[in-house]
This record gives C-alpha cells, sequence and structure tokens, in this order.
C-alpha cells in the first residue's frame, strides 16, 4: 500500500471563527493593501470622466446630487491612470507578492469593481497584452528553472496537504501517467498533463526572482475553482455528464480552508500552466450582459502553490532526496470577482437576474466581514463576522483571520453612467485599508521521505560462505598411489574452493556495500540529526534569550514595582500627615465656627435688647407726636372756621365787590343761597374771594384762549406745566391752586374747566390742596 508523509502548509495559530483577537501585536499585521486602476473611457462615452486624479494616491470622484456637482476624495496605496500599462501594474502590485511566494509566505490578490471596469482584463489581460495571472506564472518558472523537482516527488494530497515521496516511487508515477497517456484517445486528453490541441501562449517577460537556496528543489502547482450563485466548481475537474460537481469547503488540521478533492496539477513550464488555466477559463462561466459582453458570472480564483523541498543532496549533477528534508509551501490566489450591476442598468432578467443577485449578495456579505473586521480590531471587540453566509468569504477566511498578504485592486471606469456604483466600490475599498490581516511567515517543516516498499538496509555479519579445507594427508612417500591419491583429494578441494571463492568475494562485496550503504545512511541520518540538532538548538537559543529577557524584564519590573512600592510609602506618609494636618484645620475651623455662633447669640441678644428700647421710644415720640397734631388740627379747624366766616362776611358787605366780574366759586350754602337770591337782580358774576392772593396755575396744556367776555381773575399767578417738585405747592407764598384742563365736546365745542383750590400748610411742613370749586366755561354755537 502506498505510504507517504503528509505535509500540511505553513502552521497557522489556532482561530476561532468568532473573533479576530490574537496574541500578534500590531507590528505583525499590515492593512489591506488596496490600489486603483482607471481604465479608459469606452468611445461611445462622454468624453469628461467622472474621476479626476489629484496625485497618484488621491482622486476625486464627481457626482450629481440634486441637480448639483459634488465631489468626494478618496485615498489609495496607488493609482494607476489609463495610461498605465500591464507591466506596470505587475510590477508595483504582483512582483513583490511573487518574492513572498518563493519564501514560502501567503498572499491573496483580488480585483473588485462594478461590471465592465477591467477587472479581468487586469487580472488576465489578453494574450498580446498578458495581465497579472501569466506575468506570475512566467515569472515563477523564470525562477525556478532547473532547481525543479522531478515530477511527482511532490504530490498533492487533496486535502490542502502535500505528499513527499522517493524518486522511485516518483518515476513509478511517472511511468503510470505516460502509460495512461499512451492509452488515452488525443480528442480526450483534457486537463491532465497534456493539452497539445490547445497551444495558447504569452510571451514570456523574461522576469525572475532571485533564489534564496539554492540547496532547494521547486514544485509548482496550480489549481483552478469558480463560485458561481453560491457554489464551489473545480474548473479542472472532469465534468460529470455535462455539468461540474460541486465541491465542499473544508478546514483543514490548522484550520485553514480548501476545496475538498480539488484537483491540484504540478506544472513543469509556463506554457503547461496557461494550457491548464485556458482550459479553466472555457468552463469559466461568462455571459454576455448589457454592460459588458464578456462579463464574468461567477467569482474565479486561480491557486498557485510553490512547495520548496531542502536540503537536496547533489550527485554528478543530479539531486537526490534524502529521506528527510524540510518542505515549504507558499500560496497566492489570484480572484477576478465578478462585477457588481444594478438590474436597473443590465436589465438582466431569468438567469442573468440571479447571477447577478448572487453576485451582489456575496459581494456584499464580503463588504459586512471587512466592516466587522475594522469594526472589532477598532474596538477590541469579539463581534461574530459572517464568513459563512458566503462560499467566497468562507474560503477567504484563512486570509482574513490567519496570516498573509493582501491585496485588491479597485477597477473604475470613469464614465459618469458607473459613477453612483463607483462610489460604493470606492467607500468599500477606503474601509477595507483599515483592516489589518496577520503577516505572513514562511515556516519550515522536517518532512521524513518514506518508500513505498520500505526495506531497511541490512549489514551482513558473519555468515559468510565456508571454503573447503585442504586436507592434510597421511601417506606414505614411497607410495605413489597413496601420493596421487592425496594430490588428487587437494586438487578437489582446490576446485572447490576456488569454485566457492567468488561467492565469497561476491558475499564479502555484497557486505562491504551493504556496510558502506549503511554507514552512508547513518552519515545522512547523523547530519540530518546534527541539523535538527542545530535547528532545535537554534530554538533553544532563541528561548533562551527570550526567557533572558522575559527574566530581564521581568527584574527591571520587579525594580520598577519596589520603587513604585516605596514612593508609594512615601506618598502613604504624605498622605498621613496631610490628614493631620487637614483634622487639625477642621478643628480649628470648627472652634471659630463655635466662636462665630456665640458672638452671633450675643449680637442678637444685643440688638432684641435695642429694637426693644428703640420701640419704646418710638411709641413715646409717636404718641407725643399724635398729641401735637390734633392740638395743630384743632386749632386749624378753628382757623378754617374764622376765615370761612369772614369770607361770607366780606362777599355780603361789598357792595362794590359785587360789580366785580370776576367768577368766584360759593364754597358753602350759605354762598349758595346768596348767589341765587343775587340772581334774579344782578347779571351771573362771580368774584374771587381773595383777589390778593397768588395763584399756582397748572396748565398741562397750553389752553386755547377762551376768548369770552368772563374771564378768571389771577392777577397774581405762577403757571406752571407740570408739578415736578414738592416746592411747586409748598411755597408759602402761594395760597391758590388752579387746574385748568379743556376738552371738546361732541359739537365741537370748547369746555373749558378750572378746578380751584386752597392751598393750605400743614404741620409737618408740607401743603394740603383743598379742591373747593369748578369753573366750566362753556361756549356754544348760536346755531347748534
Ligand atoms: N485598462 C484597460 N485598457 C484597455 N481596455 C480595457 C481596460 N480595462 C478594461 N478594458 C476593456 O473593457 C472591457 C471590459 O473589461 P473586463 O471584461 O475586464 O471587465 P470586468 O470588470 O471583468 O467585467 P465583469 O465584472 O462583467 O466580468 C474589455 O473589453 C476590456 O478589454
Amino acid at each position: 500500500m502506498f505510504a507517504a508523509t503528509k505535509f500540511t502548509p505553513t502552521p497557522r495559530k489556532l482561530r476561532r471563527e468568532k473573533t479576530t483577537l490574537s496574541s500578534n501585536s500590531d507590528c505583525d499585521k499590515e492593512p489591506v493593501h488596496v490600489y486603483c486602476r482607471l481604465r479608459p473611457l469606452s468611445e461611445n462615452n462622454e468624453a469628461t470622466p467622472c474621476v479626476k486624479l489629484l496625485s497618484h494616491q488621491e482622486l476625486s470622484l464627481m457626482y450629481e446630487s440634486k441637480g448639483i456637482r459634488k465631489e468626494i476624495r478618496y485615498k489609495f496605496k496607488h493609482i494607476f491612470t489609463a495610461y498605465s500599462t500591464q507591466k506596470e501594474i505587475f510590477d508595483h502590485v504582483a512582483y513583490p507578492l511573487l518574492e513572498d511566494l518563493m519564501k514560502g509566505k501567503n498572499a491573496l490578490l483580488f480585483t473588485y469593481g462594478v461590471t465592465g471596469s477591467g477587472k479581468t482584463y487586469t487580472l488576465t489581460g489578453e494574450q498580446n497584452n498578458p495581465g497579472i495571472m501569466p506575468r506570475c506564472i512566467d515569472t515563477i518558472f523564470n525562477s525556478v528553472g532547473e532547481f525543479q523537482a522531478p515530477k511527482f516527488v511532490i504530490k498533492s494530497d487533496k486535502m490542502n496537504g502535500f505528499e513527499v515521496q522517493t524518486e522511485d516511487d516518483a518515476m513509478q508515477d511517472r511511468m503510470t501517467e505516460v502509460r495512461a497517456k499512451s492509452k488515452t484517445p488525443k480528442s480526450a486528453r483534457k486537463v491532465n498533463g497534456d493539452r497539445l490541441g490547445d497551444r495558447f501562449s504569452y510571451a514570456n517577460n523574461g522576469m525572475k526572482i532571485p533564489l534564496l537556496n539554492e540547496n532547494s528543489l521547486y514544485a509548482v502547482f496550480v489549481s483552478y475553482i469558480e463560485i458561481y450563485n453560491n457554489t464551489v466548481y473545480d474548473l479542472l475537474d472532469e465534468p460529470t455528464g455535462k455539468s461540474l460537481q460541486n465541491k465542499i469547503l473544508r478546514e483543514d488540521s490548522q484550520k485553514n480552508m480548501y476545496v475538498n478533492g480539488v484537483v491540484e496539477i504540478e506544472v513543469k513550464s509556463a506554457q503547461e500552466a496557461f494550457e491548464i488555466f485556458n482550459a479553466g477559463q472555457k468552463r469559466k462561466r461568462m455571459g454576455c450582459t448589457a454592460l459588458n459582453a464578456e462579463s464574468s458570472r461567477s467569482h474565479s480564483i486561480f491557486n498557485i502553490r510553490v512547495v520548496q523541498l531542502e536540503q537536496i543532496m547533489w550527485s554528478n549533477g543530479k539531486p537526490t532526496v534524502p529521506d528527510r528534508n524540510l518542505i515549504t509551501v507558499g500560496q497566492l490566489s489570484l480572484v477576478d470577482l465578478a462585477g457588481s450591476e444594478r438590474t436597473s442598468r443590465t436589465q438582466n432578467t431569468g438567469t442573468r437576474l440571479k447571477e447577478a443577485s448572487s453576485i451582489n449578495n456575496s459581494l456584499m456579505t464580503l463588504r459586512t466581514c471587512f466592516e466587522i473586521l475594522r469594526e472589532n480590531q477598532r474596538s477590541k471587540g469579539n463581534k461574530m463576522v459572517p464568513y459563512r453566509d458566503s462560499r467566497l468569504t468562507y474560503l477567504f477566511k484563512s486570509y482574513f483571520e490567519g496570516e498573509g498578504s493582501v491585496q485588491m485592486i479597485v477597477c473604475v471606469n470613469p464614465s459618469f453612467d458607473d459613477c453612483d456604483e463607483n462610489m460604493h466600490v470606492m467607500k468599500f475599498a477606503e474601509m477595507s485599508q483599515d483592516v489589518k490581516i496577520v503577516k505572513s511567515e514562511s515556516k519550515n517543516i522536517m518532512k521524513k521521505t518514506i518508500t513505498r516498499n520500505q526495506t531497511p538496509a541490512k549489514v551482513k555479519i558473519g555468515g559468510f560462505t565456508i571454503l573447503p579445507d585442504i586436507p592434510i594427508g597421511k601417506f606414505d612417500i614411497e607410495n605413489i598411489e597413496e601420493i596421487g591419491t592425496y594430490i588428487e583429494k587437494v586438487g578437489r578441494a582446490l576446485k572447490q574452493r576456488k569454485a566457492k571463492s567468488k561467492t565469497v568475494d561476491k558475499e564479502i562485496k555484497e557486505a562491504s556495500d551493504d556496510f558502506r550503504k549503511r554507514l552512508v545512511e547513518l552519515n545522512q541520518e547523523s547530519v540530518l540529526s546534527k541539523t535538527e540538532i542545530r535547528s532545535f538548538k537554534q530554538v533553544i537559543h532563541k528561548q533562551r534569550q527570550k526567557t533572558q529577557n522575559l527574566e530581564i524584564k521581568i527584574k527591571d519590573l520587579e525594580t520598577v514595582n519596589a520603587d513604585q512600592a516605596s514612593k508609594n510609602d512615601e506618598l502613604q506618609d504624605v498622605i498621613r500627615s496631610l490628614h493631620n494636618i487637614i483634622n487639625e484645620k477642621d478643628l480649628k475651623l470648627n472652634q471659630n465656627i463655635l466662636e462665630k455662633e456665640k458672638t452671633k447669640q450675643k449680637i442678637a441678644l444685643a440688638s432684641e435688647k435695642m429694637s426693644q428700647e428703640l420701640d419704646a421710644k418710638l411709641r413715646k415720640q409717636r404718641e407725643h407726636l399724635n398729641a401735637a397734631m390734633k392740638a395743630k388740627d384743632v386749632q386749624l379747624r378753628k382757623v378754617r372756621e374764622i376765615l370761612n366766616t369772614e369770607t361770607i362776611v366780606a362777599t355780603v358787605e361789598t357792595p362794590a365787590e359785587t360789580e366785580n366780574p370776576l367768577m368766584q366759586t360759593p364754597k358753602s350754602n350759605i354762598d349758595h343761597l346768596h348767589r341765587r337770591n343775587m340772581a334774579s337782580s344782578t347779571p351771573r358774576r362771580r368774584r374771587s374771594r381773595s383777589v390778593g392772593d397768588v395763584w399756582l396755575e397748572h396748565n398741562s396744556v397750553k389752553p386755547v384762549p377762551l376768548g369770552t367776555v368772563l374771564q378768571p381773575t389771577m392777577k397774581k399767578r405762577k403757571s406752571v406745566t407740570k408739578l415736578t417738585k414738592a416746592s411747586d405747592i409748598t411755597n408759602v407764598k402761594q395760597s391758590k391752586y388752579c387746574l385748568l384742563a379743556q376738552e371738546q365736546d361732541i359739537d365741537g365745542e370748547v369746555e373749558t374747566k378750572l378746578y380751584k383750590a386752597d392751598i393750605v400748610p400743614t404741620c409737618g411742613g408740607g401743603a394740603q390742596v383743598i379742591f373747593n370749586d369748578v369753573e366750566r366755561l362753556r361756549q356754544e354755537s348760536p346755531t347748534s
């Protein structure tokens, strides 16, 4: 039964799907590199593009919103213009990935963009203008050249691992392949190996990657799969019937995703690789849409794996695979994503519509995964990344969660028709640049090569064929017959010895060969063991160094800790003394508060006493003043009574005064009576009872001239328009007050009112205004 060691590439740390948290520090990570490629505008497009290049790393996208032209800026690692060549893109983006690949590192490169934006053109290119993939193949084969391992020494186990077998076994496999080929009719020779009928080629770019280790042999493997309507198909698989069988995705023991049972072909030349790619390309689902005559309807993934077999022995210019060797595997996945498309633009229906919705769904999941990864990395969160929502993201999980470089080329058609979709693409691209991926490390794995029929070399010690002895006879020297018989015996023995000596020689030669072989084996084993020991020693040395560093760090930390502890003690002392000071201050403060309280109480008592005394004094003074006021009021009343009596007397007794046209308002009932008596005999006249008085005439507004016959007599008067201060009234010279008011009645006639009053001084030094008369002067038109 076939027996071989299995190798699974680059073991990575165990990862949980749910988390992005790993022990890797940020310096072990690098962001997703995002490049942008602008394609030339197609001839039937408008002359002005919707993209303006600002620098090699920045562009602005013009768009219209509510009739207003706006622009948004986006930044990329590098922007390739419509004039950039395929070679420039390869040199800038893919060549560094190939350098890593040859060192056993992993990388994922994918093109992303709107349908028809140039993703396939960038990745595959055209026969006379090859894209990234053919250039990669050429560069790999130019580099490995004569350092290729004989075919089938390394074999894919179709489970993401490799088997290493001896040259003899590899030779047997090669013979089987030749026999199988000769039996297969030419028409049926499709993918595996010979595709002579399909001479698909690209011009060799002549580029090389300097090899690090010339004691290594290399084997290049390719596989080609597509994800169509969220189902995985192997494009290099033989179709069962008309269609390809769908494949399932699996995780290997190292938690790396792989396509179960995928056909992985060892290719020995670039030409062979192109033919295999071309065969797969023919099976890839393409379709004609309104936006692209050759639109990819699926996501396609072309995998290149370079396996490096180290510690090869060279004898007579030929490599020999030893029993044990170091093996390194690097993987480059070139992914041509199907383009996002809006049904409103493509007007797809039926199958195309289903394809479009599946494409858009998987791209949406890719965006969501990136968003959550970024969010988790930013907030150190642990949100579930929905890799399993789409086969595309599930397959790439190893890259996003594990190790490797992830690079994206965003393809942009700068037509205004694509503007809206380009905006979404660029938004995603910009966001992706924030996602960080753990850098890939090349790792060597020690592998033992086991032959299928392993029979360890045996060293023959002893047990050689024994030569017959030469008989020693006793005979009589004179007896010739006895001598003859003895000679015959010796001759026979010699003959036998001679016959057997060849066998013995052969046996000795075999034994010495075995011994030499065993010695070589032991030597090889000791060399390998020495290498192993050396590598173990290196590991131990590194570990020791790490331990020493850690010990130094621990010591440093302990010192820092001790310093901190002493500082802490000092600070505690300071805190304690501060507490004491605070307590003392608190005590003083409390005493002060107590004293203040006492003083307040004293003041309150004193002020209460004083206010009581003042109240008593005030009460006495008030009583005293009230008594004085009452006495004065009595006196005043008496004076007023006397004055009133004098006025009546004066009005009755002075005849001359009856002719006086002065109007005087009667004050008492007596005066009224008197006036009524006079009305029948004398014309209605009024006069002031105090001709000599000084009037304070208060005209708030300038009065309309009266123009009447009867005029108020105020010989001595002081006219004011406003009473502004108390002295206007209290002036002792003024004894009369007259307020003049005019108003118009409904007929437009003016009525003048004179409100007359006495100004009586009060005992407090003020004055009382006592109104006692109103004179109305009213003019009436004879017609009214
Ligand atoms: N940089 C370029 N220079 C010249 N022609 C280009 C360029 N990019 C794309 N094209 C042309 O544009 C057309 C569409 O390109 P391509 O098929 O690569 O688009 P795509 O993004 O892969 O589309 P889909 O997502 O539909 O598969 C092709 O005819 C291609 O030759």
